[in-house]
């Protein structure tokens, strides 16, 4: 029966490659694209993220921006999308649901079904029931506990300084663990200066799942952790829960309805997977920009000083009683979006189903009774045809009026999606990500050690071996040693090794 069903699964491949579906060269009744991706994947680093292989492989497709790619057993059948338009039908006009891979993919990390993988109503009530956690108002309230962890950040860089070659990524991730940990358990687990087991148990797994990989499947446990003040994620969702359900005649005290009590923590252990990685590598490549690009770092500094005064030391306290003042940085915003453009750390995958389909912009017909359609957002953010210069980092396109060249086409951006299904915790990462860039932006000098790092660095045996069979193993990806790998929320190559040093920036 396998024989049949490869039979059958590539009679409708080749149904729609005779309908003019564009696909990749190479396609083959037996292997469909595995192998046509196979020789594409050689030519990146082995820990390069697919999507960084897709997003070039989008790059024969300009004349659609859609095309099919047929990875079966291991996948399901799947447009790439990188037209902007139809982008907006999958996401906004049709909201097309999750598919099943979701819940694979998610379950070695959440446990269960949780809010990236639900439809229909039963997404509508979590959505609904845990949105008040991550409101405008309940984040303003957790800004204390983000300074905290930004000053600890702050900390931890100086001490980290003089030790030569560090990972920034480590750094960073350990304080985006110390907030989304107190913003959504309300616990103080501070990561940065001691152990602990959920955060290790997390890292683990993140760092041994692939989404690309259909074998993965690892298992993790959610501990108890200390609690103290603050209204927490979980906390609101309960709340929200009795008060929905009053008149229903579930118990109002502490014995919650169990089978509620179990979905939430698959929600809570989505958060602190969701929240994490994706926020601390978006730090980094903030970093990782400014650092080549000193003009763009001493526009962000001088309106640090404008906004905060020229006392670095008087910023932390000026962020708790005035937080408002953040949407004042609109350069320091400009560079946080341009970095989520040419770094995206997520994507997203829709279903299809019968008589769905969606439609290019020359007005081509893609009928997905069959596939399942993923915007690769590291394609659509450099389409050309909708970004001018698109691998420029040029923070001055979201600066820009309407009627200027550079200004965004809209759909075109969207590293947090569009439309109902899109983040819901990005009141959060704008906080958190220009917190900890106000309190260590004007005392540091960052710098990427990549070429130190590789010369002192100890290769391995099997390395070795590799090397002398295979060649030496490609480490760029469009010159850019550090790019995007498939440890979960894209995280930048060797944990982003550089140089910190004290900045002999003066305020003017
Ligand atoms: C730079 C940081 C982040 C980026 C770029 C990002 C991006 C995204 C994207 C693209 C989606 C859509 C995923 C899909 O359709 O499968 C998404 C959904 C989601 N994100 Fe984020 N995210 C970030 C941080 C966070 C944080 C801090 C949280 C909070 C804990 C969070 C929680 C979620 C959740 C729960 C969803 C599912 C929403 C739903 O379907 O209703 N994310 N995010």
């Amino acid at each position: 029966t396998i024989l049949r069903k490869e039979y059958v699964h590539h009679s409708k491949i080749n149904d729609l490659r005779k309908q003019g579906v564009a696909m990749p060269a190479g396609w083959n009744w037996i292997t469909g694209h595995i192998l046509t991706l196979q020789k594409r994947v050689q030519q990146f680093p082995p820990d390069v993220n697919v999507t960084l292989v897709m997003a070039d492989l989008a790059r024969e497709h300009s004349d659609t921006e859609i095309f099919l790619i047929d990875l079966w057993p291991f996948h399901l059948p799947l447009l790439i999308v990188y037209e902007p338009d139809a982008a907006v039908q999958m996401t906004t006009n049709l909201n097309l649901p999750k598919t099943s891979v979701h819940l694979t993919m998610m379950k070695p990390i959440t446990g269960g079904e949780n809010l990236i993988t639900m439809n229909g109503q039963e997404w509508k009530n979590w959505r609904s029931l845990l949105n008040p956690g991550f409101s405008t108002a309940a984040i303003n309230d957790s800004i204390p506990h983000i300074v905290k962890s930004a000053k600890l950040f702050q900390d931890k860089l100086k001490e980290k300084a003089p030790e030569g070659i560090i990972s920034l990524d480590d750094l960073a991730t350990r304080m985006t663990m110390d907030v989304i940990m107190k913003v959504t358990l309300g616990a103080d687990i501070d990561y940065q200066r001691s152990d602990n087991a959920l955060a290790r148990a997390l890292g683990y797994i993140t760092k041994w799942h692939s989404f690309w990989d259909p074998q993965a499947s690892v298992n993790s446990a959610i501990g108890s952790e200390k609690r103290s003040g603050g209204r927490s994620v979980a906390t609101l969702a309960i709340e929200a829960y009795l008060a929905e359900n009053k008149d229903n005649g579930l118990p109002q005290n502490n014995r919650l309805n169990k089978d509620f009590a179990r979905d939430a923590t698959y929600q809570i252990r989505l958060f602190l997977f969701a929240g994490n990685d994706t926020t601390s590598s978006t730090i980094v490549y903030v970093y990782h920009l400014l650092s080549q690009h000193p003009e763009a770092l001493k526009t962000m500094r001088q309106e640090h000083d404008k906004v905060f005064g020229t006392n670095i030391e008087s910023a932390a306290q000026l962020l708790i009683q005035r937080p408002a003042l953040l949407s004042q940085c609109k350069f320091t915003i400009a560079v946080i979006k341009e970095t989520l453009r040419l770094y995206p750390p997520a994507g997203t995958m829709r279903a299809g189903g019968p008589g769905v389909s969606i439609t290019d912009y020359c007005g081509n017909v893609y009928p997905m009774d069959y596939v399942c359609a993923t915007i690769i957002h590291q394609a659509v953010h450099l389409n050309p045809r909708v970004w001018p210069q698109p691998r420029k980092f040029l923070p001055d396109r979201i600066l820009v009026n309407q009627d200027h060249e550079l200004y965004p086409y809209p759909p075109a951006f969207r590293p947090f999606e569009q439309g109902p299904r899109n983040c819901i915790g990005q009141t959060l990462v704008w906080n958190e990500i220009q917190i900890a860039l106000i309190l260590t932006v004007r005392t540091f000098d960052i710098t990427p050690a990549y070429e130190e790092w590789d010369a002192t660095r100890k290769v391995g045996l099997l390395e070795r071996w590799k090397t002398r069979i295979m060649g030496e193993l490609v480490k760029t990806v469009h010159g850019d040693r550090a790019y995007q790998t498939d440890k979960a929320g894209t995280h930048p190559a060797d944990g982003y090794p550089c140089r910190v040093s004290l900045s002999k920036w003066r305020s003017s």
